[in-house]
């Protein structure tokens, strides 16, 4: 279809300037997945890290961009309604050839947001639903490309299939790799089916690379049957390559896909192809949790926040405040029937707390910036968000009122929320403790102690490590959620606590050294983390190091080195090199 045509050449000029705006936006942001490639080659770990926190800024760096050529070039405050109207039927018109028309319609939002007033924000002159499909469209390189086994053996199909990312470093043994995938996939499978005639195996064009990994997704068809698959391709110590794993569950594939984790880099024309193909390995991932992973955050928000409001028109609980100890910095609260909680920034901190809003912000920006080594959960921030007046439960409005006066309005039948963190819901910590019996608590305080030392590896230091800042997660487990004293361990000064001078200055109420604002004794942790003695047992069986300041040193100085701990989003028994360990076999001659 071609473009409506415009009887308005402003209209039309300005949905020109829109798109290459975000043309431009799309193609840094393209170079950058694809330089993931040449990182991974190289192994160049520290490359991968930069790309994914500098990929976070691109999107509001060309909105900005935008919004000052708008009212440079066309003086945007000045238009009037129907130029408004015009110029979203100019660029429905550019999209109908857009390969990423969803992206470009979100970037027209954000662009328009900025210049708009509020009350102008409907589907006359912004997409609040999408106007432009993205199905079936096409691609170059294809989305996926297809081999079919039944012509040339799923041996040398899966050979070809790993030769044709054609990654510029040899493979240790690829000849292994594939005897432990085939083998992998035997075992899985229990025997072999025959091959139906529309066997086949897609293979999603661009790898997924993340840290030290590179992922090979896809599935195999067979008749009516698809199993989908991950394989982890890897650096072996002597630097070549070689099959880690391959993941055939679609939960642990989901794994992969979790928000407590970094996101990856993937060179894509088509995005929403690739969000396709992924629905359709794990129907249970929603769309913009994978649009978020594949670094298109902000489609996964303006998605997010779609499905939310979509939920709120057919259901009919209230928000209230979530369960747990209230925040001294955060107002949290959340919809019971909905799988999130929303933070608002209080306008006044609790007294400890020695910091101000834009501190807050920032930290809650480093997280997204960060490898969250499946122990951080990511946060969508939002501004301005209209949320129904009727669904707050009257203590929620007290307490907005009391505590966050600044950061909400009430408009007619909607309550403005200016700042808003949204995330995961989760069991709070403390309250998974007073409930679990004695085995649920050894295994939480370990898995406790495991991310923090996780956290630490990979240069997080939480700040405050009290058991209600973390929380449960669905599959059991424990991860971080409040980052307003998040710092780099790197930035902190860990102290073992000077002995007393006097032996009765040891039972003042004072203590007898003095504390830099990053200082950080280890000892005494306990005093503020152990009362309870089921967690102190476990903790002390477990984690009894990290009560030394030496185990903060030493992780300071492995990372100072420059040294990149290896994170596995799957457990290691899984791994190819521990899974066969003891008889490594050829794998079923049947293949
Ligand atoms: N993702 C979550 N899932 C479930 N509950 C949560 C979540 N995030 C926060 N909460 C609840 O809200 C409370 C306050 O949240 P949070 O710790 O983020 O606020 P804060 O003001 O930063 O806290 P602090 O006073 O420790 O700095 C938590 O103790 C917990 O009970």
């Amino acid at each position: 279809m071609d473009a409506p045509v415009g009887e308005n050449p402003v209209a039309q000029s300005i949905a020109q300037a829109m798109i290459e705006g975000f043309n431009k936006h799309y193609r840094i942001f393209r170079e950058t997945s694809r330089r993931a490639k040449e990182s991974f080659e190289a192994a160049d770990w520290q490359a991968q890290i930069d790309a994914v926190r500098e990929r976070v800024q691109f999107y509001d760096e060309r909105v900005d961009e935008a919004v000052r050529r708008l009212h440079e070039e066309f003086d945007a405050d000045s238009l009037d309604d129907s130029t408004w109207q015009q110029l979203k039927l100019q660029y429905i018109g550019i999209l109908m050839r857009h390969k990423q028309p969803e992206l470009a319609e979100t970037f027209f939002n954000s662009v328009c947001c900025k210049i708009l007033h509020r009350t102008y924000f409907n589907n006359d002159y912004l997409f609040a639903r999408p106007a432009v499909s993205t199905e079936y469209i096409e691609s170059y390189p294809p989305v996926y490309s297809s081999y079919y086994p039944q012509d040339e053996g799923l041996r040398t199909t899966a050979r070809r299939i790993i030769e044709d990312f054609d990654w510029q470093r040899p493979f240790a043994d690829l000849d292994r790799d594939i005897d432990n995938i085939l083998r992998a996939v035997h075992e899985h499978l229990g025997e072999w089916p025959d091959m139906e005639v529309n066997c086949q195996i897609q293979v999603l064009y661009s790898a997924f690379y993340r840290n030290k990994t590179a992922y090979i997704i896809g599935k195999a068809i067979n008749g009516y049957q698809e199993y989908p698959f991950a394989l982890a391709v890897r650096h072996n110590p002597a630097g070549r390559l070689e099959a880690d794993t391959i993941l055939l569950d679609p939960w642990r594939i989901s794994v992969l896909f979790s928000l407590s984790r970094a996101y990856f880099l993937v060179d894509m024309e088509v995005p929403s192809g690739y969000v396709h193909f992924l629905r359709s390995i794990m129907p249970n991932k929603h769309r913009s949790e994978l649009y978020t992973m594949l670094g298109l955050g902000k489609q996964g928000k303006t998605m997010f926040f779609r499905d939310l409001i979509a939920h709120l028109r057919h259901s009919n609980d209230q928000f209230i405040v979530a369960p747990g100890i209230r925040g001294l910095v955060m107002l949290v609260f959340t919809l019971p029937s909905y799988p999130y909680v929303f933070k608002i920034i209080k306008d006044v901190f609790g007294a400890s707390k020695n910091m101000d809003r834009a501190t807050v912000k920032r930290k809650y920006l480093m997280v997204k910036q960060v490898d969250r080594v499946g122990r951080l959960a990511d946060t969508l921030e939002f501004s301005y968000a209209a949320l129904p007046l009727s669904r707050f439960h009257p203590e929620l409005l007290d307490e907005l009122r009391a505590l966050a006066p600044s950061s909400f309005e009430i408009e007619g039948d909607s309550v403005i929320i200016k700042h808003l963190y949204i995330e995961r819901r989760m069991t709070p910590l403390n309250i998974y403790l007073e409930r679990a019996n004695d085995d649920q608590v050894e295994y939480a305080v370990r898995e406790y102690g495991n991310a923090i030392r996780e956290l630490a590896t990979a240069n997080i230091f939480p700040g405050d490590m009290l058991w209600k800042n973390f929380g449960v997660t669905r599959y059991g487990r424990v991860v971080f959620y409040d980052y307003d004293e998040i710092e780099y361990m790197t930035a902190m000064n860990f102290r073992r606590i000077p002995p007393a001078p006097y032996p009765e200055m040891e039972m003042a109420a004072e203590p007898w050294y003095s504390a830099g604002p990053m200082d950080v004794f280890p000892e005494e942790f306990a005093t503020f983390l152990l009362g309870a003695p089921r967690v102190r047992k476990a903790f002390l069986k477990h984690h009894r190091d990290l009560l030394d300041a030496k185990f903060w040193q030493d992780v300071q100085a492995s990372i100072r080195k420059g040294y990149l701990e290896d994170f596995f989003p799957y457990p290691t028994e899984l791994r190819f090199c521990n899974m066969w360990s003891k008889k490594r076999g050829r794998a079923d001659q049947a293949a």
